[in-house]
């Protein structure tokens, strides 16, 4: 029995049920593969956007990134397939839809809820880091919810595999690239940065360093101009939380294994995630 991962998929694989979404580059629908009735979702990718956009490498270190991992909190990538014009990615489908679609429904979350989702992401970018991936690019878009609500981590399409420092480290340098020796310019903890600014996104409806001008995004961001709204449902738990990982020096930022300790997480996550 060929597995989903394994076989050579073609479009008459599948009965393309509705349309779910458009993201960057294409839109996603509803399928069903025809012999296993396995609902999935599947991305519609144009080739020749692909190429204009010089992303083909990221596509192929998506998929590879993707068709190692295996955690309830990140959606599943099963394989993908082309034909002459486009490239269709076979997705994991989320009963539950966009996360910042439910956002904007409900202007923000309870700490409750907030907790929740900061938790489970905390667990999977562990997850994640456990395995030398960084995604670089967490934020509401790039959530979905599963059928029991759960909040999965979706579109790799930013991820990177970290060097395995270790690696380069006992073997001699001498022979490495500048570029190399200075490994990548950030490690991680551009996780947990962009994890702290959604736990704010998710509690004021807002993020952060939210401003007019592209400019003055960047320098709220770079000067850690962080202003908590006066809000009483946000509970000062929830701010000394948020405070400690959108630190400027990478290194100082909250671990994920802290974050999982930290009080307003332990009182306000729900266990089952
Ligand atoms: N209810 C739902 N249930 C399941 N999925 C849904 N939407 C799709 C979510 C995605 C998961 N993974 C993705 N990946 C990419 O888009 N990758 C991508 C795309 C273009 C270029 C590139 C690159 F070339 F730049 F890397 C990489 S989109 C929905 Br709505």
């Amino acid at each position: 029995k060929v597995s989903i991962e394994e076989k050579r998929w073609t479009l008459n694989d599948f009965e393309i049920r509705k349309p779910l979404g458009r993201g960057k580059f294409g839109h996603v629908y509803l399928a069903r593969e025809k012999k296993s009735n396995h609902i999935v979702a599947i991305k519609v990718l144009f080739k020749s956007q692909l190429k204009q956009s010089q992303v083909e490498h990221q596509l192929r270190r998506e998929v590879e990134i993707q068709s190692h991992l295996r955690h309830p909190n990140i959606l599943r990538l099963y394989g993908y397939f082309y034909d002459q014009t486009r490239v269709y990615l076979i997705l994991e489908y989320a009963n539950k839809g966009e996360l910042y679609k439910e956002l904007q429904k409900c202007k923000y979350f309870s700490e409750r809820r907030a907790a929740t989702y900061i938790a489970s992401l905390a667990r999977a970018l562990i997850y994640l880091h456990g395995k030398h991936v960084i995604h670089r690019d967490i934020k509401p878009e790039n959530l979905l919810l599963g059928v029991q609500g759960e909040v999965k981590i979706a579109d790799f399409g930013w991820s990177v595999h970290t060097f395995n420092r270790r690696r380069t480290m006992c073997g001699t340098l001498d022979y490495l690239p500048p570029e190399m020796v200075e490994s990548v310019e950030h490690d991680a903890s551009v996780d947990i940065w962009s994890l702290g600014v959604l736990c704010f996104e998710f509690l004021y409806g807002v993020p952060p360093f939210e401003a007019k001008e592209h400019s003055d995004t960047y320098r709220r961001i770079v000067e850690v101009d962080l202003k908590f709204p006066p809000k009483p449902t946000v509970s000062s738990s929830a701010k000394d939380l948020i405070s400690q990982m959108l630190v400027k020096e990478s290194s100082q930022r909250l671990p994920l294994i802290k974050l999982l300790e930290h009080p307003w997480i332990i009182q306000n996550a729900d266990p089952s995630g």
